[in-house]
């Protein structure tokens, strides 16, 4: 297989917290550090590599800290805090990366971008929640901030999580800096946790070819990073998780993983309700989008597989237009 040009790689919020899902700054920055070894062994083959990344474990605790000390300082709004992520785990993001490169002994450097992504005010994401974020919590737990209006739901094994507003990312606005980024060497971290959203706020600004702001939502990254993988023409798209392939009757006596699948089998196996929303459901629907849309191949992987899942067919869970 020839080696793709140019590939987006989609970093989970698994990859960027401790084993336990522990988000201090130093298990955030012990596990960006081996995430980090395992992209630059990709920039290291000579494709060009754009990144990026979640941030629903460390948005959530932003939220927390806003409304706990909303009686001190003055909070800030959501999409405030989806930019704050942007820049904390950008920038160590970059310090580790561009360790990673140097230790390779390549030239390449980093570039964290903050980045905007549109959406739609009407969109129903708005109205009703699922984008889960923060910690997790006994369901006992849960109830208790359920009981000041606050939205948890469910999430099996790990506990009960808070959802928030999910609108769909309509385009990356800062795609033509990304590309440009790119195009000048840079191995570019941008789109972190989806993009701040905005929207087009409909003002009469003489002169502007825009008029946007930021709304209060967080947007699903993979689904961001499909759609940032199209607009920038990349061939190739890798979406890095905790589990090495996309599994059939997960978590069932029967379940069996996925390797190489087509999109119409794919979108097949998730229209009969194989994936679930907030985890695989959005992964799924990320990789169908790009390769509908015309992109040559997706792969859902484990970050360990990255490398191997770039530049071969035998790792994970590899998608392909037929
Ligand atoms: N069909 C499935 N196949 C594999 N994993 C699944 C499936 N459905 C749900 N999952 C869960 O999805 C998780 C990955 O989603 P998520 O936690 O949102 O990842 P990330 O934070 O890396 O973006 C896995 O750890 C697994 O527990
Ligand atoms: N924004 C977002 O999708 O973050 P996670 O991947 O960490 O959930």
């Amino acid at each position: 297989m020839t080696l793709p040009r140019r590939v987006v790689i989609a970093l989970g919020g698994n990859a960027m917290t401790g084993p336990d899902g522990s988000a201090t700054p130093g298990a955030q920055r012990d596990a960006i550090a081996q995430a980090a070894q395992h992209v630059a062994a990709v920039v290291g083959t000579g494709t060009e590599v754009v990144l990026t990344h979640g941030n629903g474990p460390q948005v959530g605790n932003l939220l927390v800290k806003n409304e706990l000390a909303a009686h001190e300082v003055p909070p800030v709004p959501l999409d405030w805090n989806v930019a704050q992520t942007q820049a904390t785990i950008g920038f160590t993001l970059a310090d580790e990366l561009d360790a990673a490169l140097a230790a390779r002994g390549l030239g390449q450097r980093t570039a964290a971008l903050v980045t905007r992504t549109l959406v739609d005010p009407a969109d129903p994401g708005f109205t009703d929640p699922t984008k889960p974020v923060g910690r997790y919590l006994p369901r006992e737990e849960a109830q208790r901030f359920i009981a000041l209006g606050q939205r948890w739901e469910d999430r099996g094994d790990r506990g009960w999580r808070r959802v928030v507003a999910s609108p769909e990312p309509r385009s990356v606005v800062d795609a033509p800096a990304i590309a440009a980024l790119s195009a000048a060497g840079f191995v570019v971290v941008c789109a972190g946790g989806g993009g701040v959203p905005v929207v087009d706020d409909g003002r009469d600004h003489a002169g502007d070819a825009t008029a946007l702001r930021g709304i209060e939502a967080v947007i699903d990254k993979d689904l961001t990073a499909a759609l940032l993988a199209s607009e920038l023409g990349a061939d190739t798209l890798v979406i890095a998780t905790d589990v090495a392939h996309v599994m059939v009757d997960f978590g069932t006596p029967t379940a069996r993983p996925l390797g190489r699948v087509t999109a119409a089998e794919l979108r097949g196996l998730a229209a009969a309700g194989q994936f679930a929303r907030g985890s695989m459901g959005p992964k799924v629907e990320a990789v169908l989008r790009f390769v509908e849309s015309g992109g040559t191949r997706a792969v859902i992987t484990s970050l360990e597989h990255i490398s191997d899942a770039v530049s071969g067919d035998d790792v994970g869970t590899v998608l392909t237009a037929e």
